[in-house]
C-alpha cells in the first residue's frame, strides 16, 4: 500500500548514475524524491515511468537551500527513509596548473552538499527511528587520481566523513555507507580527456566501463534490508580495479 512505502531522497538525480538509481530504487518500491540543480531529465524520467515521485530543483552547495528543499520533501512524503548523495564533478588538469576558484569550486560540488544534506535529513530520521545513508564516493578516494588530486582528496573526505557519522549514527539506528565506483558511462565520464578515460579502462580487470545501473545495483544493496547491520563500509564497484 502507498502509505506504507519507504521514502528516498536522491541529490544528483538526473544524472547517469542519478537516472538509473531512480529507477531502481522505484522498481524497489520506494517514493523519490529526485533533487538536482537541473531537474528536466529526471521530471521527464518521472512522468514517462509512471514513477511514484516527485523532482524538486537544488543547488546542494547551498545550506539553506538543502534546508528549505529537505522540508518541503518532508511536506510532500511524510518522512524520509533513505538519502543518496550522487552529486559529484571534476575535470581532469595538472594540479600545479590549478587555481583556487576550481578548488573552491570542487568542495561546493563533491563535499559541501553531503556535509548539508546529512545535517538536513538525519534529525528527521532519528525522529522516525532510522534511515539509510549513501555516499556514491569514487575508487579515485581509495587510490588515488592522476589528474584529480582535488577531487580525489574530496572524495576520500566523503568517505572518512561517513565513517565518521556511522559511529555517531549508530545508536539511532542509521546506517552510513559509501559506493565507490569506477570508471562509468555517464556524462560526467564523457566530459574526461579521452586519452585518460582509455588509459583507465586498461587497468580494469573486466575492461570495460561500469553500467550506470550496475552502481544502482549497489545503492539498492545498501538502501535495503540487507544491509541492516553493515555501517561505514565502502564498496567498490569498479570491475575489480581496485581490491582492498
Ligand atoms: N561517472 C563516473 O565514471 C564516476 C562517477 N563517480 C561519482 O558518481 C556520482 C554520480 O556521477 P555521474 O552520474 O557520473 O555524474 P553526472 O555528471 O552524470 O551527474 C551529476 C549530477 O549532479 C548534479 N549536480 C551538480 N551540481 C549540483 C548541485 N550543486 N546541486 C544539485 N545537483 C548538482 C548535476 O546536475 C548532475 O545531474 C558523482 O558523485 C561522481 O563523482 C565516481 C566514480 C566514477
Ligand atoms: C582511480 C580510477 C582510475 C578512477 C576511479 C574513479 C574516477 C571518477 O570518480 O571519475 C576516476 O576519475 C578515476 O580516475
Amino acid at each position: 500500500m502507498s502509505e506504507q512505502k519507504k521514502v528516498a531522497v536522491l541529490v544528483g538525480a538526473a544524472g547517469g548514475m542519478g537516472l538509473a538509481t531512480v529507477k531502481r530504487l522505484a522498481a524497489d518500491g520506494f517514493k523519490i524524491a529526485a533533487l538536482d540543480l537541473n531537474t528536466a531529465a529526471v521530471a521527464e524520467l518521472i512522468a514517462e515511468a509512471g514513477i511514484d515521485g516527485k523532482a524538486y530543483r537544488i543547488d546542494a552547495s547551498k545550506q539553506e537551500n538543502c534546508n528549505q528543499v529537505v522540508e518541503q520533501v518532508v511536506r510532500d512524503f511524510g518522512k524520509i527513509d533513505v538519502l543518496v548523495n550522487l552529486v559529484g564533478w571534476t575535470l581532469t588538469s595538472k594540479f600545479l596548473e590549478e587555481k583556487r576558484d576550481y578548488w573552491e569550486k570542487l568542495v561546493g560540488i563533491n563535499f559541501f552538499p553531503v556535509l548539508f544534506m546529512t545535517h538536513a535529513v538525519a534529525p528527521i530520521m532519528i525522529e522516525n527511528g532510522g534511515g539509510k545513508i549513501i555516499f556514491v564516493t569514487s575508487d579515485a578516494a581509495k587510490v588515488g587520481s592522476g589528474g584529480e588530486a582535488v577531487y580525489a582528496g574530496l572524495k576520500g573526505g566523503v568517505v572518512a566523513f561517513a565513517k565518521s557519522v556511522a559511529r555517531e549514527f549508530a545508536r539511532y539506528n542509521i546506517n552510513v555507507n559509501c559506493t565507490a565506483p569506477g570508471p562509468t558511462d555517464t556524462p560526467l565520464e564523457h566530459d574526461q580527456d579521452p586519452e585518460v578515460v582509455a588509459r583507465r579502462i586498461k587497468i580494469i580487470p573486466f575492461r570495460r566501463w561500469a553500467k550506470p545501473e550496475e552502481q544502482a545495483a549497489a545503492v539498492s544493496f545498501f538502501a535495503s534490508d540487507s544491509s541492516d547491520y553493515i555501517t561505514g563500509q565502502v564498496l567498490s564497484v569498479s570491475g575489480g580495479l581496485t581490491m582492498s
